[in-house]
């Protein structure tokens, strides 16, 4: 049965008339009301794991502004928190984890056998969004990539240079390998629960792809994405799957003949025309409006929005930012860059 909701087509390879657009990071601080709420719940992480506070913040900017996909409110760190490293989020700072300093601690700090159960909030999550959204509106779930949630795993931390992840990486790629392939299988289990409570398809943030040098990327990036979305597609051949290797560059050729992606997620930097011509005919793309042009608004914003319509929209492409929304956004432009892509460009 063809679906009736527009991102959903999108994501199966039809080019739709009109972009559907959802955003990165469409839930969090620069809505009032979520903070409102956060202000309540106490910790982070609380909210991520109260169901009935997960489901309101996941459904806040659907209220606000129409979009046509609404992504779980949660975080990419929830994984290696179910799989037992120590997890909190530091007001001011950022996420915070008691490193993992040797290939030893694999098997000393991480249990994958708890993973569902930790997680189970998320999925009940999940049942409760899909249960509230209007008709025509699509459920994403998400998780990170390997690298990305590694890099958490083994700095403790945010990081500038992934100095001890990059060390750790290369120094010893068989103990690192290790680390990769139980995410690898972490990840593809909590996708697959994640579909079966209801998200009809699913993204994987690998936001700091970018940070490795192509021989590198392909080893910890691409190779461990393919086998994740490959353990995805054999339990859900039907359900698309988004990749956001972000930083990627030229390397973006790779993924989108690779990965086995149906979707390629576009960073800022990358120009729209190269992705049309390198990329389109081969995978869906979405993407790519500089977040900072939504924390300024008006005509700046528009005319960047309409040319990577006019560049993109020849084929499937799922209008978003090029990375997520930032604290300092005004709500009103996300209203005014709804509109202005469900305009057209004539
Ligand atoms: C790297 C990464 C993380 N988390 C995520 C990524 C990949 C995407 C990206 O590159 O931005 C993904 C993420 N994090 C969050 C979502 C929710 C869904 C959404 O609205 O997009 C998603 C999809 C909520 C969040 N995750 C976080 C917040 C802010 C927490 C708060 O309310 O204080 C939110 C709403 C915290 C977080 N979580 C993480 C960091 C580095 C931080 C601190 C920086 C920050 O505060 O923005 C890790």
């Amino acid at each position: 049965m063809i679906s009736e909701k527009p991102l959903l087509r999108a994501l199966n390879g039809e080019a739709t008339p009109v972009p559907p657009i959802w955003l990165m990071r469409q839930a969090g601080r620069y809505l009032p009301e979520y903070r409102e709420l956060r202000a309540q719940a106490g910790s982070f992480l609380d909210l991520c794991f109260t169901p009935e506070l997960a489901t309101e913040v996941t459904l806040q900017p659907i209220r606000r502004f129409g979009l046509d996909g609404a992504i779980l409110f949660s975080d990419i760190l929830v994984v290696p928190h179910a799989l037992g490293q120590e997890l909190w989020f530091e007001e001011g700072v950022g996420p915070r984890l008691k490193r993992l300093e040797s290939a030893e601690d694999i098997d000393r700090r991480l249990a994958p056998d708890g993973l569902h159960d930790r997680l189970a909030p998320v999925y009940e999550t999940l049942r409760r969004v899909k249960a509230a959204l209007p008709a025509e509106t699509t459920l994403l779930g998400f998780a990170g990539a390997p690298w990305t949630v590694a890099s958490y795993m083994l700095e403790g931390g945010s990081s500038r240079d992934f100095a001890l992840a990059k060390h750790w990486a290369y120094g010893d790629p068989d103990g690192f390998g290790r680390l990769v392939d139980l995410l690898v299988d972490a990840t593809a289990d909590y996708l697959n629960a994640q579909i079966a409570a209801g998200a009809e398809a699913v993204q994987i943030f690998d936001s700091w792809a970018g940070s490795l040098p192509s021989a590198q990327m392909r080893k910890w990036c691409l190779d461990p994405a393919k086998a994740l979305i490959a353990k995805v597609k054999a339990r859900n051949p039907d359900v698309p799957v988004i990749l956001f290797p972000r930083g990627a560059g030229p390397f973006y050729e790779a993924f989108a003949a690779e990965s086995g992606a149906d979707v390629l997620g576009l960073d800022t930097a990358l120009p729209p025309e190269w992705a049309r011509d390198r990329l389109q005919g081969r995978v869906g793309l979405q993407g790519n409006l500089d977040p900072l042009h939504l924390v300024v608004g008006g005509q700046s914003m528009r005319q960047a929005a309409r040319s990577i319509v006019q560049a993109l929209s020849g084929g499937p492409y799922v209008f978003n930012l090029g990375h997520g929304v930032v604290p300092q956004t005004p709500p009103e432009h996300v209203a005014e860059l709804v509109a202005c892509v469900r305009e057209g460009t004539s």
